[in-house]
């Protein structure tokens, strides 16, 4: 097992990554003092519920615990208010007080559910991050938790730090290969925005890694997990330096959006949105390898870097608008200067941006 720390003073953290680590539960619930007298809600979704609920149940009924599981349709669709609230009901009925866990088992959208949950609960209880997806080395790390609306992706949210989070990557193995390619397009993201030898090191292993080979796996979630950390407890609440994580997601997060939340993955939104920087970041002055670079990475993985034809250009604009990087008058946007390296811009101009959305929809 390996394992990584975020440090935050009293919020501090460990990341746990290894094989057969969801027998661990109970055991690591103990490990970080969390009681065994009050409930502990599992949210997973219907996918997670069916492949691991039932191996997180029995460690911890193992240790003592007693449990009670609420289980959301799969994919983006379920991260609302209304879902929030149901999940509160089923918290409320089986008891859970300001002692009680909530524990996210799954992918992002269960993270960034559960995590509002947890946020939300009585003013906030402990949280436990259990990812089951590539893409959640990212989602389950750094402590951003939120839902939905249907103008604005994340738009109702909170920071709220897990206690820990444990990471079996023996349960990536029955991920659809659709879902591992859009994870990967996050853990390259944390190579081409901080770790030039990573972001090579990816492309050059994209084979070792869609076949989920552990040894690569293990390396490539540890890398990207302490990118995302070493920011993470730089910055925890975005006033400046956390905003590099978002590269990709100003143009990424209006074509979720705008296709209807479900349609395109996040990750594969993203990847078309770090195609996106990187062309703005070439026409406005950076050397082309930024934009030549990082397509070839994301083709060595088969994600695609065109936008969708049928999505309205107006309405990806004006979705962007709706964004939280919209702030001032101005869009945020994260450009890359070389690979490994990114800056935070508030300079680029809106005609720009148009222009480059438009052009990768020729692509498409
Ligand atoms: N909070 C953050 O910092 C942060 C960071 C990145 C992304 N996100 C959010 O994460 C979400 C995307 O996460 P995701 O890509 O993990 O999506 P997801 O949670 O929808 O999971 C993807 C799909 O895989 C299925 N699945 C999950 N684990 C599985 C497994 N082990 N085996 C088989 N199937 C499995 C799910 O049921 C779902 O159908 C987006 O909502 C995005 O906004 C948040
Ligand atoms: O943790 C962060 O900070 C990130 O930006 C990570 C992103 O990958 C993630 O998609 C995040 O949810 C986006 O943040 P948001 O504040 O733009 O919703
Ligand atoms: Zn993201």
């Amino acid at each position: 097992m390996r394992e990584l720390r975020v440090e935050l003073e009293e919020r501090s953290y460990p990341i746990y990554i290894g094989e057969g680590l969801l027998n661990e539960t109970g055991a690591m619930f103990e490990k970080h003092g969390i009681t065994a007298k009050s409930p502990v809600l599992i949210i997973s979704d219907e996918n997670t519920a069916g492949l691991y609920l039932r191996r997180v149940e029995d460690a911890l009924k193992q240790k003592g615990y007693r449990t009670a599981s609420y289980s959301v349709p799969a994919g983006e669709q379920s991260k609302t208010l209304a879902l929030l609230q149901d999940a509160v009901t089923v918290a409320l009925e089986a008891g859970l007080d300001r002692s009680s866990t909530v524990i996210a088992l799954g992918g992002g959208v269960v993270g960034d559910l559960a995590g509002f949950v947890a946020a939300t609960y009585m003013r906030g209880i402990r949280f436990v991050q259990i990812p089951t997806t590539i893409l959640a080395h990212d989602s389950s790390v750094g402590g951003k938790v939120a839902v939905n609306h249907p103008l604005a992706k994340n738009i109702i949210g909170a920071f709220h730090q897990p206690d820990f989070v444990l990471y079996d990557i023996d349960t990536l193995k029955t991920l659809p290969i659709r879902e591992v390619r859009a994870g990967l397009s996050e853990v390259i993201k944390h190579g081409l925005i901080w770790n030039e030898d990573f972001a090579y090191w990816c492309e050059a292993n994209a084979s070792k890694l869609l076949a989920l080979d552990s040894e690569a796996l293990i390396y490539a979630l540890y890398e990207g997990c302490k990118v995302k950390s070493i920011v993470v407890s730089q910055d925890e609440r975005e006033n400046d330096l956390r905003a590099i994580l978002n590269l990709g997601h100003t143009i990424g997060h209006a074509l979720e959006a705008v296709a209807g939340y479900g349609e395109l993955l996040h990750g594969e939104a993203i990847a078309i949105g770090m195609i996106g920087a990187a062309r703005i970041s070439v026409k406005m002055g950076q050397p082309q390898d930024v934009l030549t670079v990082t397509e070839r990475i994301f083709n060595a993985f088969g994600l695609r870097t065109a936008i969708p034809a049928h999505l309205d250009t107006d309405s990806i604009m004006s979705a962007m608008m709706h964004d939280k990087k919209f702030k001032e008058g101005t869009m945020v946007f994260i450009l890359p200067k070389a690979i490994g390296k990114v800056e935070i811009h508030k300079d680029v101009p809106i005609s720009l941006v148009k222009e480059t959305v438009d052009f990768l929809k020729q692509e498409g």
